[in-house]
């Protein structure tokens, strides 16, 4: 040991069990150095070497981050590329403090790997004492630790500047750094880096936002007049009826209130009017440039973005899909081996040209499964089109899918339609509900699915598409077709893979996914809100008739319920502990071709009518009292013939 890491490990001591005084310029690292010794256990007396996790670890780390390293790792290169004749390595931790990425020069690969800036070493506080990376884990804050301010003399000779990067709903998710070996020992020659890592976080930041929200509209919002069209400081994105989906940092930072589930335009005072017409010509376009003020002070100009993937044109507003994000497979379950094994399949289908026909209850995760697919896919920049077959009317289904010609459809668009399947060229098809195809459409879609290509109604000659189709269905297929009702061929043909996903009750990683969506809620809710025990086993004892649908409204109504921020039992709209039971007993499959688990008792035409008429025809309330999903009353009101007054 050096003399200056004994001088440093004395220095630790004392201020770190309160017997120097902190330095108040030096509070935030001073503060840490006590909590390393009286919360972490760490003993500056006994420095430890960096701790680097085996590659599997890190692997798992890293796919839990699969879509945002994609954008990280274009920051860091290019800020690495600034920095790196300076003596300096760029590093990415997730929220755990484990380094996910990192970018340094190949020739100091031993001395990296020793002092910790490499792959998988563990930056955590609690491990690590007061760093970089792990302090500004706790502090949520930029900052640097430079040399002697880490409280490990391992490590006294780097220097580590840093800043917390954040998702659309405000949750942590990773941290940059930059660091060096070796560096002056003024830590003002660390100012220019800190602006840098600051900047490039907020970069990284917005565009995995963009990313997430590329199905969605986004306002952007600058300062700089001429700017706003290429750059927003602040970013809202939201949906096709103004309500807002995600904000980045900018945004939560300048409007006082948690901005999502709000009307965009309330939020910012603009008529909504206004925001369209802000898409038509943009900021620079002057008729159409619009000046906010937000309500905590600052004046912006703004901007709209257009949404980039196209989603499936739907019957009626209210059966829209409400997100475009593509989770990674790896995030879709938990300790479940069948899962496992299940996603594990999955992963292996992909980019395999194989047709997938994935089977579960209606809410088990379908679609989920094939945005998953089609995020892990080399597809993933194209786009995802889900066609739900249950809720577009028989009479439309045909131009919806195929398209048509001008002039080809009374009634239709005089500039002809591209269909959806077109849409989906060179991306995924997810065909939802798949059994409800009418008959002369399944001709159709085989002779799109064996050579490729699509007619449009009215044209003459076909167009190639190139696609990867997911089917989906929550009704035993091959009953419909020995009922004669699916055509065989084309069972085989989408069955190239079948993926059976559980019914909720059956999955051993409830407690997981319980977790994963609470917190995933609450952090667009009531970030800091926790879920009690109490409420956790009365969650994994429910039998879950609606799964994972079901989940999430029952968590979402008692994150809005709680009344200190603690989700307890009495919060959760559950039936008696005796009722689930009972409910727990339901078969996990349909027996038969016509019935579907989790329709929530939608038995009779005159039940459903009636239900219907009391909610004036708003079929999103009806499925809500119902419990089950739009496309499950949809599917019925088809199987019953009724239809609103309206289109009759
Ligand atoms: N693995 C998961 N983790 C978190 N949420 C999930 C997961 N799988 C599904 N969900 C949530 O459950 C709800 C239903 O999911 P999804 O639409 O994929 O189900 P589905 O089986 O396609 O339903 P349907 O049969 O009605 O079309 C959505 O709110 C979705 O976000």
């Amino acid at each position: 040991m050096t003399s200056l890491q004994s001088r440093h490990i004395d220095n630790v001591y004392s201020i770190a069990t309160g017997t120097a005084l902190a330095d108040p310029a030096a509070s935030l690292v001073h503060k840490s150095w006590a909590r390393c010794v009286r919360e972490h256990g760490l003993d500056p007396t006994k420095p430890s070497p960096a701790r680097i996790l085996p590659a599997q670890e890190v692997r798992a780390h890293q796919q839990q981050l699969e879509h945002f390293l994609r954008a990280a790792r274009a920051g860091m290169e290019d800020i690495y590329r600034r920095v790196a004749d300076l003596g300096y390595m760029v590093l990415l931790t997730d929220a755990e403090g484990i380094t996910v990425d990192y970018i340094g020069n190949p020739a100091w690969d031993d001395q990296l790997r020793r002092a910790g800036l490499y792959l998988g070493a563990d930056w955590n506080e609690a491990h690590a004492g007061t760093c970089g990376v792990g302090t500004c884990l706790i502090e949520r804050q930029p900052m640097t630790c430079h040399q002697t301010e880490h409280f490990d003399a391992t490590h006294i000779a780097l220097t580590c500047t840093t800043a917390p990067l954040f998702d659309h709903s405000g949750r942590l998710t990773a941290i940059l750094d930059v660091s060096a070996l070796r560096s002056p020992e003024a830590r003002e020659s660390q100012h220019l880096v800190r602006h840098l890592v600051s900047i490039y976080a907020r970069m990284i930041e917005d565009a995995d936002f963009l990313r997430s929200f590329r199905g969605h509209w986004i306002l952007r919002l600058g300062t700089a007049y001429g700017l706003v069209d290429v750059a927003g400081e602040l970013m809202l994105a939201f949906d096709e009826g103004g309500t807002v989906v995600g904000a980045n940092s900018g945004a939560r930072q300048a409007l006082a209130e948690n901005p999502l589930g709000r009307e965009v335009s309330q939020l910012l005072h603009i008529p909504m009017d206004a925001i369209w017409r802000l898409g038509n010509g943009g900021a620079s376009a002057m008729p159409f440039a619009h000046t906010v003020l937000l309500p905590g002070g600052g004046e912006y100009h703004a901007s709209l973005l257009a949404p980039r993937v196209r989603r499936a044109a739907a019957p009626a507003p209210d059966i829209a899909r409400p997100s475009d994000r593509l989770p990674p497979l790896a995030r879709i379950a938990g300790d479940d081996p069948a899962m496992q094994q299940l996603l594990a399949q999955a992963q292996r289908l992909v980019d395999r040209g194989i047709h997938v026909l994935v089977e579960g209850e209606t809410g088990s995760g379908k679609e989920v499964l094939a945005r998953a697919m089609h995020g892990a896919s080399r597809r993933a920049a194209m786009p995802f089109v889900a066609v739900n077959c249950a809720a577009i009317p028989d009479s439309l289904i045909e131009s919806e899918l195929f398209g048509y010609t001008p002039g080809s459809f009374t009634g239709g668009r005089a500039k002809g339609m591209k269909g959806l399947i077109a849409q989906a060229d060179r991306g995924t098809l997810f065909l939802d509900e798949i059994g409800d195809m009418p008959m002369a459409l399944q001709t159709r879609l085989l002779r799109v699915l064996s050579e490729g290509e699509v007619l449009p109604l009215g044209a003459e000659s076909p167009q190639r598409v190139d696609l990867a189709v997911v089917a989906a269905t929550h009704r035993n297929l091959s009953a419909l077709v020995a009922a004669g009702r699916f055509r065989e061929d084309l069972y085989y043909r989408l069955c190239g893979a079948v993926l059976k996903l559980p019914p909720l009750r059956a999955r051993g990683d409830r407690r997981y996914l319980i977790e994963a969506m609470f917190n995933e809620e609450a952090a667009a809710m009531r970030p800091g809100a926790r879920l009690s025990d109490a409420a956790l086993q009365r969650l994994l004892a429910h039998a879950w008739p609606g799964n994972l649908r079901e989940l999430r409204n029952v968590l979402r109504l008692a994150l809005a319920l709680c009344a200190d921020g603690t989700v307890g039992a009495q919060d959760l709209q559950l039936p008696a502990p005796s009722d689930s039971a009972a409910a727990a007993a339901v078969p996990s499959a349909p027996a038969s071709a016509e019935a579907g688990a989790g329709d929530g008792g939608l038995e009779g035409a005159d039940e459903l009518r009636a239900l219907l008429q009391r909610h004036r025809w708003h079929v999103a309330r009806a499925a809500a009292e119902l419990g089950v999903c739009r496309a499950t009353v949809y599917r019925h009101m088809k199987r019953h013939g009724i239809a609103p007054p309206q289109r009759m």
